[in-house]
């Protein structure tokens, strides 16, 4: 097991690799506030995301870390800077990228398995084909009775589950998590990053999870990505080593875990600490 901030723990000044599958290479965002002032969200803000890599980021709040993924999305645009998604400048909402947020975004007028072949069908898949398969996502992620079902007739663990085989039967090659997990209770959540996990594993999609919560992050991750309080920037960047297959309801117990989540945490602690003195100040 190793531990240690990466070679380039600024990664900022680092170049991200020209075959990435996400390459954020220096980056700063400013937005004009509604009262006509100018605040930077992030600043000189670089991270690399390989083909096939599950990278978490965790931070303050208000740091930065959605503001990320909609730079991925084409959502929004650097001020300075650039972003690249599997060797291309994003210049447009990308069919290669799946997104789960922590809302549902199932539609609550379709049934579980229209909501999963919607798509397909949307991409032009023929229709008992797109069926065909929303059949196979839905047993997949152990929901084959409930295909029926609307939204809410559901839980909220399975309308996740919903929601992991809506956006895996697109076969992302990118995928964005935006706290996916965290209205969820324990169990449920644990029982659904392990669903995660097997799913990545199959596909291996290259990942980027949001979470305010380091132990889920250290548990998923191959690298976690540490933001400084806002204005965000990349505070420092660990390579989690421990084994895969990884199963969550053990993980946390492990030793090693631990101890990478103590290191981190020590680190992540001045930002969080900061970021609640600025709210304190301030009031947002
Ligand atoms: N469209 C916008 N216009 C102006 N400011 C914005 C806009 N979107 C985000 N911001 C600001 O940018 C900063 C970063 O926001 P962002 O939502 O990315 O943070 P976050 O780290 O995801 O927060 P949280 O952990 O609370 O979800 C915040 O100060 C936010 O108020």
């Amino acid at each position: 097991m190793q531990v240690q901030p990466m070679a380039a723990e600024k990664l900022s000044q680092a170049a991200p690799q020209a075959d990435a599958a996400i390459a954020i290479d220096d980056v700063t965002l400013r937005f004009v506030t509604p009262d006509g002032h100018m605040m930077t969200a992030i600043r000189d803000f670089t991270m690399t995301v390989a083909r096939g890599e599950f990278a978490c980021v965790v931070g303050p709040t208000g740091c930065g870390k959605s503001t990320t993924l909609n730079l991925v999305t084409g959502l929004l645009r650097p001020t300075t800077g650039n972003v690249r998604v599997m060797g291309n400048p994003v210049t447009d909402i990308s069919r290669d990228i799946g997104f789960v947020f922590q809302a549902d975004a199932l539609f609550p007028w379709r049934s579980v398995i229209d909501n999963v072949a919607a798509g397909p069908l949307y991409r032009g898949t023929p229709k008992a084909q797109a069926y065909d398969r929303a059949r196979d996502w839905i047993a997949r992620v152990g929901l084959g009775r409930f295909e029926k079902h609307y939204p809410h007739q559901l839980s909220g663990g399975m309308r996740k589950r919903v929601a992991l085989a809506q956006t895996f039967i697109n076969q992302p090659k990118i995928l964005l998590m935006d706290e996916p997990f965290s209205a969820l209770d324990m169990q449920t959540r644990t029982a659904m990053q392990d669903e995660l996990l097997g799913l990545w594993s199959e596909q291996k999609s290259s990942v980027v999870f949001v979470t305010h919560d380091l132990e889920e992050a250290v548990a998923l991750a191959d690298k976690v990505y540490v933001l400084t309080a806002g204005p965000g920037t990349v505070k420092s960047v660990y390579r989690i080593d421990l084994p895969r297959p990884r199963v969550m309801a053990d993980i946390r117990y492990d030793p090693n875990f631990v101890e990478i989540a103590k290191v981190i945490w020590n680190d992540l602690r001045e930002e969080v600490q900061l970021g609640q003195s600025r709210t304190l100040q301030t009031g947002h």
